[in-house]
């Protein structure tokens, strides 16, 4: 499968940027962060002057039939039911999206149920949920190579969305994401396998014994063979996402775990994708420190969050305009100096 072409940093732009940050009125580097998250953003946007205007979360939405195992606390009926309850205005990144300003797109990549159409849908199913990954291939090539497509399409579209944020709903997919990570960091299984929406000891024990059979199952470790194995259909249009995204220029906001986890798979699909993912937000699901350690990232925000649908990455809206803002807004040490602000 041919990828898009992801350009890197130009390292003299990056450096006019870094120049432009220090010369504000202001003690170099007293931004912290936000500096670094300024010239970044000028960097993947290969502009002097970046600029946030539309911001647009994708959540994306699949089924995974190694849920028939109970490696969830709830039943994939879940998904279907926050997909309507999205649709309807009244999940919870609805309404962090309506505080920070994000407009909110709701992909169907894979839900086990035949969804109504809806002006808020996009429907790109690739298939009613994967098959389950502890007896079988969750997907085949043809269906990866569909899913990646997908979400490269998707992220191609409307030049004046700035910045993308991953978001995804998908009852089971903190077990998929674990297999995932497991081969793709790579790092031992068990350090991957968290309680994803909540678990007492004896769901986690049975996730963990259902995961090791997946393994058991297949010892892949090439990107895209690993989607294949073990899915998921949202996360892997996530991945296109990413691919699509960066080779638009766009910022790519990451949310958490199962987000975080499709980022990786891009990057091991196209390493330069690396330098346009922002991870939004430190999750609370174990296995994603691993995550952004294997990455050397550090995430904006540590909230304690655990819910994924985007809410982490919608809430690190403000931030992105904020650091843009330094640039449009502030004045220079020099202008202040020498008086010429009046
Ligand atoms: O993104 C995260 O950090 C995150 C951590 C734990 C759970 N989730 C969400 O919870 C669901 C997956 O949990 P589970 O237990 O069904 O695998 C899925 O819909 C995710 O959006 C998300
Ligand atoms: C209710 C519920 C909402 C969610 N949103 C994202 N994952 C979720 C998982 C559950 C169970």
């Amino acid at each position: 499968m041919n990828f898009p072409v992801i350009e890197p940093f130009d390292a003299a732009l990056t450096a006019s940027l870094r120049a432009r940050v220090d010369g504000l009125a202001k003690p170099p580097g007293a931004l912290g962060r936000l500096e670094d998250l300024a010239v970044r953003l000028g960097a993947i946007q290969n502009r002097i002057d970046p600029r946030i205007r539309r911001v647009r979360a994708c959540v994306v939405a699949g089924d995974h039939g190694l849920n028939a195992q109970g490696v969830s606390a709830y039943p994939s009926a879940v998904t279907q039911a926050m997909v309507a309850t999205m649709l309807a205005g009244r999940a919870s990144v609805n309404a962090l999206a309506r505080a920070c300003d994000v407009e909110v797109c709701i992909v169907d990549a894979g839900v086990d149920a035949d969804l109504a159409p809806h002006p808020r849908l996009r429907n790109e199913k690739i298939r009613r949920g994967t098959r389950d990954a502890t007896i079988e291939a969750a997907l085949t090539d043809d269906e990866v190579a569909r899913a990646l497509a997908a979400g490269i399409k998707l992220a191609g579209e409307e030049s004046d969305i700035d910045a993308l944020m991953l978001g995804e709903m998908g009852i089971g997919n903190s077990a998929t994401a674990a297999l995932l990570l497991h081969r793709l960091a790579p790092a031992a299984l068990n350090d991957c396998i968290g309680a994803g929406a909540g678990h007492d000891a004896a769901g986690m024990a049975r996730k963990i014994a259902a995961l090791e059979r997946a393994a058991a199952r297949s010892n892949v470790t090439a990107p895209l063979d690993v989607l294949r194995e073990f899915g998921g259909l949202e996360i892997i249009l996530l991945a296109g996402i990413v691919l699509g995204g960066a080779a638009s220029r766009r910022v790519i906001l990451v949310d958490g775990f199962i987000a975080s986890v499709a980022a990786l798979a891009a990057i091991r699909l196209v390493p330069a994708a690396r330098e346009y993912c922002i991870f939004a937000h430190a999750s609370a699901e174990r296995g994603h420190r691993i995550l952004l350690d294997v990455l050397q990232t550090q995430p904006l925000l540590d909230l304690g969050l655990r819910l994924g649908e985007g809410t982490g990455a919608v809430l690190a809206a403000p931030l992105l305009r904020a650091a843009v803002n330094l640039f449009s807004d502030v004045a220079t040490l020099d202008d202040v100096l020498s008086g010429r602000l009046g």
